[in-house]
């Protein structure tokens, strides 16, 4: 059983244009589609889809979109009402595959209802093996929520306490680092913005050319404490470190529709594998095939595993 944490979920609405993107004109869509989403959200679908029972825990009222739209797909959800709408982000999707996405801040959270938050997630991960906190937190949320709920989360749970994932940026995914080592989580995604900016030693565009470059700044964030670190590289493909060595895995390209979803799909992908009892290497084969696929579908469309090709991703100790 895997819980995951949506602090901030959204109504995801995909806009397909005819041609590329016109700043400043106006353009007629050829589509429009909208899913339940959000990081916590789109794993749990990956993951629910690979077989693995899953809660996603979310705020949200009943007749919201987003928890309506879980319930009419069958999705195992938490919502905690928070008498307010939740957010819808839009998707522009060109016909090469090209996205831009515009996130709306969302709706503020009180103390009371981050505390609730918290409390339904500790509630629901006793026994679970893995819990993924992902994306961004809601205003008003205290920056360190995250590393304050994985450490509420072992102090309270102790030996039935699950592993904790992390995928977030900025200040929420700062913030666990800045934290001591017991808080720190056992597995983090980072894509390479958000590598690049934890690390501090290249850009983005500098980690995705260069592989041994993200896999070292992903070992200084395992020497830093984390358990392990998968980090995306958009098209280049992914980087494992952990306690026992680092890989980088690539996958032949694929004709891309929207990389909406593609880390969050990776991040299952690795705990699909990680379930199954497959290796380091093993795992990131399957984040990236995982990755690869939802790369191939439209909006924030999420594959299951029948769509994966895990043999056509190369793994190479780094
Ligand atoms: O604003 P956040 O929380 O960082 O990201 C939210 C989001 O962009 O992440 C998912 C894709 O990873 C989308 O479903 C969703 O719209």
């Amino acid at each position: 059983m895997i819980i995951t944490l949506t602090a901030n979920p959204s109504l995801d609405r995909t806009v397909e244009l005819a041609g590329p993107l016109a700043r400043g004109g106006v353009q007629r869509a050829t589509a429009v589609s909208a899913q339940a989403a959000g990081k916590g959200v789109n794993v749990a679908r990956a993951l629910a889809a690979g077989g693995e029972p899953v809660l996603a825990v979310l705020p949200g009222d009943a007749s919201d979109p987003v928890v309506t739209g879980l319930a009419a797909d069958g999705l195992k959800h938490l919502a905690l009402p928070i008498g307010q709408a939740l957010r819808s982000n839009i998707t522009l999707a060109e016909p090469d595959g090209t996205t831009t996405k515009v996130n709306e801040p969302g709706p503020a959270l009180s103390a009371a209802q981050q505390e609730e938050l918290a409390d339904a997630v500790l509630e629901a991960s006793a026994g679970a093996a893995w819990v993924v906190l992902a994306g961004s937190l809601p205003p008003d949320v205290v920056e360190d929520f995250y590393a304050r709920l994985t450490a509420r989360i072992r102090r309270e749970l102790g030996a039935a306490a699950p592993l904790v994932a992390l995928d977030s940026s900025g200040s929420p995914l700062a913030s666990a680092f800045a934290a001591g080592r017991e808080e720190m989580p056992d597995l983090v995604k980072p894509n390479s913005e958000e590598l690049a900016e934890l690390s501090g030693v290249a850009t983005a565009g500098e980690l995705e050319a260069d592989p041994a470059l993200a896999a070292s700044a992903a070992r200084a964030l395992v020497d830093a404490g984390a358990g392990a670190v998968l980090a995306t590289l958009g098209s280049r493909g992914a980087v494992l470190a952990t306690g026992t060595g680092s890989w980088f895995a690539s996958h032949p390209p694929v004709a891309a529709r929207s990389t909406v979803g593609a880390g969050d799909s990776a991040l299952a992908g690795y705990l699909l594998a990680h379930r199954a009892g497959s290796d380091p290497a093993g795992c990131l084969r399957q984040a990236v095939a995982h990755g690869s696929a939802a790369v191939g579908l439209p909006g924030t469309a999420i594959p299951s595993p029948d769509q994966t090709t895990p043999a056509a991703v190369n793994v190479v100790g780094i």
